[in-house]
């Protein structure tokens, strides 16, 4: 693995077939789980930089954690607070805000470390300079050293990676289900404020992209997300429909995509509750964390035995690792 920006990056592992390559990641995942220390000499020597343009908890320590497993040193640096106000744009007549061209920045980075993580969401304002990844991209292009994504403008591949593998290893757990196709739902939740699409986005391009779940989204009519991305999912705005013997319910919330950006529907019988929560197969809830209690997801789903949100939050370690010690292995072999 070169980089780690979205799920097509992880093909380059296992010759073209996308369905065994994420299989193959989630497993080596599963095998750091239960052996964190397996490989801890695999990064000596290395050192990650993780630049925050946005702040983060999961993200941010379940990835030094992992490095941390690997032998590896990490340098964290919240850009945001603590750094020069970056520029993107190429050509741009600096005279405003902006201190510092990525084009400067960016090879400076690529000098002092081995890897590069990066967290930067989108504006939300202009939807598509967001979908051109620009900022991500051109840390790409200019620092010289593999990218990793700490969520991007339209993608969350760290969190998507975790939760597959977290439903995974729930799946094994069951013996009467690991052979049964497992119905999987995203479902659109309420929330007081516009959040990117980046975590639905990327949840949507991995279960397609693995394959492995009979898949459905449910939102209301305007919420409509991006089709590079649902495509191969079956879509409905009938929440009760959709729910109907779920196995997996993933809740999220997001913004508009078509009118970009915006909070149109607030209704909070989007919230799940235990009694929308019976309509499926005694499903297991994710969610990705920070979560607004009372307003994407109720107390009682939160605290109760169908929750599977700290064991999601605690494999992001476990993904991490297996995203790191792919792209060291990939840069040892030259
Ligand atoms: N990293 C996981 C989620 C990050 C972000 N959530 C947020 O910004 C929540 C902010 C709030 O609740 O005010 C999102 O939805 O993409
Ligand atoms: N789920 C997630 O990415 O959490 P943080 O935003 O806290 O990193």
């Amino acid at each position: 693995m070169k980089q780690f920006i979205s799920v097509y990056d992880v093909i380059t592992s296992n010759n073209g077939n996308i369905n065994n390559a994420i299989n193959q990641l989630v497993n080596e995942a599963l095998t750091y789980k239960s052996n964190p220390l397996k490989d801890n000499t695999l990064g000596n020597h290395l050192r990650l930089g993780m630049l925050f343009l946005n702040p983060s908890l999961r993200t941010r320590l379940s990835t030094q954690v992992a490095a941390a497993n690997l032998g590896m040193e990490t340098i964290v640096f919240n850009v945001d607070k603590e750094g020069w106000a970056l520029e993107f744009e190429e050509g741009a007549i600096m005279s405003g805000n902006t201190v510092e061209h990525i084009k400067d920045a960016a090879p400076i980075l690529g000098s002092y470390f081995d890897i590069l993580a990066i967290r930067t969401f989108p504006s939300l304002k202009n939807r598509a300079d967001d979908y051109s990844e620009l900022y991500i991209q051109q840390f790409i292009k200019y620092a010289g050293v593999p990218v990793i994504s700490l969520e991007s403008a339209t993608l969350h591949p760290l969190q998507s990676l975790t939760d597959i593998i977290t439903i995974q290893e729930n799946r094994l757990h069951k013996a009467a289900t690991v052979h049964k196709k497992p119905k999987v739902v995203l479902t659109w939740a309420p929330h007081v404020k516009a959040l990117p699409q980046c975590v639905a986005n990327s949840f949507a391009q991995w279960v397609n992209a693995w394959g492995e779940a009979d898949f459905v989204i449910t939102h209301p009519e305007d919420y409509a997300l991006d089709e590079q991305f649902t495509k191969g999912a079956t879509i409905t705005h009938n929440q009760a429909e959709a729910l109907k013997d779920a196995d997996y319910v993933y809740v999220k919330n997001w913004s508009t995509y078509n009118d970009y950006g915006k909070v149109y529907e607030n209704d909070p019988a989007w919230m799940l509750t235990n009694e929308t929560l019976a309509l499926t197969n005694n499903a297991k809830v994710l969610h990705c964390l920070p979560v607004r209690r009372n307003v994407e997801l109720s107390d009682e789903i939160l605290d109760g035995p169908n929750s599977l949100i700290t064991t999601e939050a605690g494999n992001r370690v476990w993904a991490a690792q297996a995203v790191l010690a792919n792209i060291i292995k990939t840069m040892k072999k030259g």
